[in-house]
């Protein structure tokens, strides 16, 4: 391979949170890396997901908390403006030149561009000022390309020019009736969010019979029974048939397949991603972008011999989670960085366990939906002997006093025959806090006689804990 300045250890492509941290494993390991982002640095994430939609929910969960409180209230709505400079701060104001230095300052090559595989270990950037530019690689090349909203293929959708969540957690201005499209954690989360900001008039459209289908059950009706009494209006089992909006603009118009029409300013898209897998180059190599990019637990893509390519993040569509495409961006560093240098490449850090586990998430609705490992459904579908414990949270005396008439509900899921847990959901306000000891207990599956030991301290909600062991028979 001839050597020049475009020769690199390795490439990233993508430089969304899970492309920046594998770079900088990468480099930490000794080697050199070259960066490539055709958007911003930072990825949707930063800029149109994680960052800005909890911008505009905390407000919300701020506001709920103050106004359960006797002795506090919320003098008047929440200011939207005030809300939208904040979120404008907290991702730069669209600017990534922070998120470049950082990167310049690991140190790795930044690319500002499109890259796109161009056989083993090359990688051709269509640059902003026109041309291309053509890197190669001595090691990897690490695939960290993320997703993008999918838009479904209805008559009249696309035409409409509806908000995805690009849009949702990017405006200025809240319209005053919104339909959104979706009962996923996007749909929960933007709809309370933009309702609290003044969309009045939010009606949530669901193709299932509830929402959070991914959670355990009473997850999806906990969110449901708090949008309803909100007054967001909830339809299930509504598939779209057709939508409508005049070129020039003005309302949408939504038609369902059971003849309803439901009109508003604004429609949200908000039903799933499509995989950043498209025009990136993946026939050069012998593959072909029908699905997630197949990796096996060193995040080595399957499909290509030589094993050069690595894919991280949503593009493999293993967990679309920020800290689970960090961590497995963590373990692709490191590993690529051990095989260059002819190390051992096994060790138990250097593997994907996690993902298969099952990653933990908080969707920041309220309540709150705070889940990790199996569901009850899936560890049965898994074959595990399963035991169910299930608690109310509002009987926490420290549940109580954080939080007056607390509503909230936890569930274990047990290894009968190992006595460990499979999984486990809190869903109620402020639930996030407790999430965390439950993902170190399925992680490093604690033996339910161990964690009897762990005391949960008093008065705090995590005298749930306790409370659910006992439950159990302990
Ligand atoms: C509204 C919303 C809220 C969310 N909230 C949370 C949350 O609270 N917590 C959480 O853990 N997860 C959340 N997620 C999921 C999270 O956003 C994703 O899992 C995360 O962004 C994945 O990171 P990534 O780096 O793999 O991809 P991305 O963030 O999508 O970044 C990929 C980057 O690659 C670039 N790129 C793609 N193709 C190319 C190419 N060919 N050449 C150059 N550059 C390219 C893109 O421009 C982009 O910058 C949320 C998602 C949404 C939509
Ligand atoms: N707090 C968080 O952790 C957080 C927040 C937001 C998003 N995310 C992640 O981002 C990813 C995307 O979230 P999402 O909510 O967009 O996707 P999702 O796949 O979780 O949910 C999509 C929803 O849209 C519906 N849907 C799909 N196609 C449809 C169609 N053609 N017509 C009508 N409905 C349709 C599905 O039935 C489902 O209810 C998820 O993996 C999610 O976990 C995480």
């Amino acid at each position: 391979m001839a050597e020049g300045n475009d020769v690199f250890d390795v490439i990233v492509i993508g430089a969304g949170p899970v492309g920046e941290n594998a770079a900088a494993r990468v480099v930490h390991g000794g080697l050199t890396a070259a960066v490539v982002e055709e958007r911003l640095v930072g990825g949707e994430c930063n800029y149109y997901a994680c960052v800005p939609s909890k911008a505009l929910l905390w407000p919300m969960e701020l506001a709920t908390e103050v106004d359960r409180m006797p002795g506090l209230g919320l003098r008047g709505p929440i200011e939207a403006p005030a809300v939208f400079a904040r979120r404008d701060e907290v991702v730069s104001h669209f600017d990534d030149s922070g998120y470049v230095n950082w990167l310049e300052k690991l140190p790795a090559t930044f690319v500002r561009g499109r890259g796109r595989l161009a056989g083993p270990l090359r990688v051709d950037v269509a640059v902003p000022e026109g041309g291309t530019r053509s890197l190669s690689a001595r090691h990897a090349v690490v695939l960290a390309t993320g997703s993008a909203p999918a838009i479904p293929d209805v008559p009249g959708l696309r035409e409409a020019r509806p908000w995805t969540n690009r849009e949702a957690t990017s405006t200025r201005q809240t319209p005053k009736r919104l339909i959104v499209i979706g009962g996923g954690p996007v749909a929960c989360e933007m709809t309370q969010a933009l309702h609290a900001l003044g969309a009045v008039e939010s009606t949530v459209l669901v193709r299932e019979d509830r929402l959070l289908t991914r959670t355990e059950p009473f997850a999806g009706e906990l969110v449901a029974r708090s949008l309803a009494e909100s007054g967001i209006d909830l339809r299930f089992g509504r598939s779209l048939a057709r939508v409508e909006r005049q070129a020039n603009g003005g309302p949408v118009m939504v038609q369902t397949d059971d003849g309803s029409r439901f009109e508003a300013d604004e429609i949200l898209v908000a039903t799933g991603r499509r995989l950043g897998v498209y025009d990136i180059g993946l026939e050069t190599v012998g593959m072909r972008p029908d699905g997630p990019i197949e990796v096996d637990a060193s995040m080595r893509a399957t499909a290509v011999p030589d094993g050069w390519l690595y894919a991280v993040g949503d593009v493999n569509g293993l967990n679309l989670l920020t800290h689970m495409g960090k961590y497995q961006a963590r373990i692709c560093g490191d590993v690529i960085a051990a095989r260059a240098h002819g190390r051992t490449d096994d060790l138990p850090s250097l593997r994907d366990r996690a993902d298969a586990l099952g990653a933990p998430q908080v969707i920041f609705t309220d309540p709150q939906v705070c889940a990790v490992g199996r569901t009850e459904a899936q560890a049965r579908a898994d074959g595990f002997r399963t035991r169910i414990v299930d608690h109310d949270i509002g009987a926490i005396v420290g549940a109580q006093l954080q939080v007056p008439g607390y509503v909230g509900r936890a569930r274990l899921v047990v290894d009968e025959d190992r006595r460990v847990l499979l999984g486990a959901t809190f869903v109620g306000p402020a639930a996030a806090d407790l999430l965390h000891g439950a993902t170190i207990a399925v992680s490093a599956e604690i033996p339910l006689e161990k964690l009897w030991h762990a005391v949960p301290t008093f008065p705090t909600t995590s005298e749930i804990w306790l409370n659910l062991l006992q439950e159990y028979g302990l």
